[in-house]
């Protein structure tokens, strides 16, 4: 037993030494050489924001004209800080203060109208930036179906430059874990709301975990210890402050730390309101609070104090009349005692970086080749859907109305010529709505997950948009290929191989185009909702114009068969079965021509090859057009 205790020591301690080298070393050590005076030191990043001010337009309904009208809102009320390389800075504040804001605002993931400056070892936030900074949010966003270590591999596969082997990114996958302390669960799956996987705590630290990886020079988080119990929570934040001891730079917004945790940060912004209330050392806050006149009367958890001042609430005050005047009273005081100092210390720094930037030579544009990328995106894409791809209920659809197909048209002969094409029509129309609504969903459901990683610079939008398309197409091509054998055989259509091969090829090919258009859709209202409708409304019209169900369309309106890929299909489909001459008993003693049928004629036998073209151009044209519409995810401030 002993022996066993000792073995296991020892092994915790060869992983814990592990642990601690990798994240000692440096992926891609930033390096600043700052010069003022002769002095020369190293360091890695050092952020700064000046007079941040964030505004947003808000449409306001108006109550007598019932017009909306615009209403600017102020969220960020000029704030400004400094956070130097193994500093930890926590931004404290009421909830709806702004702190999201801000740190999406210094994180370059914000948009819209932002004013002051914000420089990152005084330049402003670049492409390379974006790939040395971790950025973990509120809402974790990982995939429900990978483990806890296949969702870290994937991500080390993904992030970490190619100077590391495939080995190296997987022990350094393995390492994140055991320093976030997942071993126990390194194996189950993530979950999600319908799916039980790991705890909260757990997921956080994934989350977490991601960014670690690439052991980044600034590190950002959104509430990274909200819902997790004290012990947890201090474990994340210590792990955190070991980060940055090691020079790293680190901003957190906290709800409400503990005591504990409190006096980790090295430094405090607090918020009210989109207004600075503090900026300065953790350490001294309590001592700025008393210089102007704001004490606890019983000794209280530093954070709950600051959150009361930023809610107007002090000891001896808690009347709500008061809690406006308590707090503009401690904005002025802001201004009046700390903004100086601060404006101050900006411009001593200001002069210090002046010299030089980083190394910018040294980053290549991408850390993983396209190829690489490709690969990763399509195996995790594969792991993580096949229980989509291969769903019983999906195959059992399928099957169902293939086998119903098949003994409705049971053997169904020439001379009923208005089955047969009916059958062919039929086709068109089920092979067109499945397709589109299967990829209708496939972007909006990633949306979340594409502006996570995009923003991070994690791969090119091409190796994703190929490994998106290509990873579930082998089963979007088998179902229909099943479908087509079962009922082309039941219903008893034209019995050669060749006739066979024709039609199924025919609708691989608009099962591809039907599929363009919902990848299209979907990437463009990028709602699963609008999109189902909007597709619906499009196949639909599509159908309606295809020539089966109505012959006599009025001219003004008889173009949408030009873009109606139900249209096109068909003919194809009619392509397969019948020639040009062919002829089918139409009487007792009468035969007629099968292109006279009226639902053949309206759509004719001939020109196949302008089908085959006008398809090639929607199947192109649809994945442009989703292919574009994704470029505007994930796009931050460079
Ligand atoms: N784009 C926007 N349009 C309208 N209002 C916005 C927008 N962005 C932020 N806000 C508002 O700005 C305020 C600050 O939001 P923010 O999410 O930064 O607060 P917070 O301090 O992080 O709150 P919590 O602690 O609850 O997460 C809120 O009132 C929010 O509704």
């Amino acid at each position: 037993m002993e022996q066993e205790m000792a073995d296991i020591e020892a092994q915790t301690q060869a992983t814990d030494q592990e642990t601690t080298t990798i994240f000692k070393k440096a992926n891609r050590p930033v390096t600043l050489k700052v010069r003022c005076g002769g002095e020369r030191v190293f360091v890695e990043i050092i952020k700064w924001f000046e007079d941040v001010v964030y505004t947003v337009t808000m449409k306001k309904e108006g109550c007598l004209k019932k017009k909306s009208k615009s209403e600017e809102k102020i969220i960020l009320k000029g704030i400004s800080g400094l956070v130097l390389p193994g500093e930890m800075l926590a931004m404290l504040g009421p909830s709806g203060s702004g702190k999201t804001t801000l740190l999406t605002a210094l994180g370059g993931r914000l948009s819209g109208r932002l004013g002051g400056t914000t420089t990152y070892n005084a330049k402003p936030f670049s492409n390379i930036m974006k790939r040395n900074t971790g950025f973990v949010t509120q809402d974790d966003v990982l995939y429900p179906h990978l483990t806890v270590t296949e969702t870290l591999v994937f991500t080390a596969l993904l992030r970490l430059p190619k100077s590391f082997s495939k080995e190296e990114k997987i022990r350094h996958s393995e390492a994140v874990i055991t320093q976030l302390g997942l071993t126990r669960c390194k194996n189950s799956i993530i979950g999600g709301p319908f799916l039980r996987g790991v705890s909260g705590g757990e997921r956080k630290r994934v989350s977490i975990g991601q960014e670690m990886l690439i052991n980044p020079s600034l590190l950002f988080l959104d509430e990274p210890t909200s819902g997790l119990d004290s012990t947890t929570a201090q474990r994340i934040v210590s792990t955190l402050w070991e980060l940055a001891n090691g020079g790293r730079t680190v901003v957190m917004t906290i709800h409400q730390p503990s005591s504990r945790l409190f006096y980790m940060f090295h430094k405090v912004l607090l918020l009210s309101e989109g207004n600075p209330l503090y900026f300065g050392k953790g350490a001294e806050v309590m001592d700025y609070f008393s210089s102007i006149g704001f004490v606890p009367s019983v000794a209280m958890n530093p954070s709950d104090f600051l959150l009361d001042l930023a809610n107007g609430v002090t000891s001896d005050d808690s009347r709500v009349d008061r809690q406006t005047v308590i707090k503009q009273s401690l904005v002025s005081a802001f201004k009046t005692s700390l903004a100086a100092n601060l404006k101050a210390e900006l411009q001593a720094i200001d002069c210090k970086l002046q010299d030089q930037g980083l190394e910018e030579k040294q980053f290549a544009r991408w850390t993983t080749t396209w190829w690489e990328q490709f690969s990763v995106l399509l195996r995790r894409g594969v792991k993580e859907r096949k229980h989509e791809s291969f769903s019983g209920l999906k195959i059992g659809q399928v099957l169902v109305v293939a086998f119903l197909s098949g003994l409705l048209w049971w053997q169904s002969d020439v001379t009923h010529l208005q089955d047969q094409i009916g059958l062919l029509f039929f086709y068109s129309g089920f092979w067109g709505f499945f397709p589109l609504f299967q990829a209708i969903f496939t972007f909006p459901q990633e949306r979340m997950m594409l502006e996570k990683e995009r923003s991070s610079g994690m791969y090119r939008l091409s190796s994703y948009f190929m490994a998106r398309t290509i990873g579930d197409l082998p089963m979007e091509l088998v179902l229909p290929t099943v479908f087509v054998t079962i009922t082309y055989w039941m219903a008893g259509l034209n019995p050669t191989a060749e006739n066979f091969l024709y039609t199924l090829l025919a609708l691989l090919y608009s099962v591809l185009v039907s599929q363009g258009l919902g990848l299209a859709l979907g990437a463009l209202v990028m709602d699963q909702k609008s999109a189902t409708i909007l597709g619906s409304v499009i196949m639909l019209s599509f159908l309606l114009a295809g020539g089966y169900y109505v012959q006599h369309v009025p001219p003004f309106i008889s173009w949408i068969k030009y873009i109606s890929i139900s249209q096109y299909t068909y003919k194809l489909l009619l392509g397969s079965q019948y020639d040009s001459g062919d002829t089918y008993r139409c009487g007792s003693n009468a035969t007629c021509l099968v292109e006279d049928f009226p639902s053949i004629k309206a759509v004719g036998l001939n020109e196949k090859t302008l089908s085959v073209v006008a398809l090639a151009l929607m199947l192109v044209g649809y994945r442009l057009m989703a292919y574009i519409a994704l470029m505007r995810i994930g796009v931050t401030r460079k």
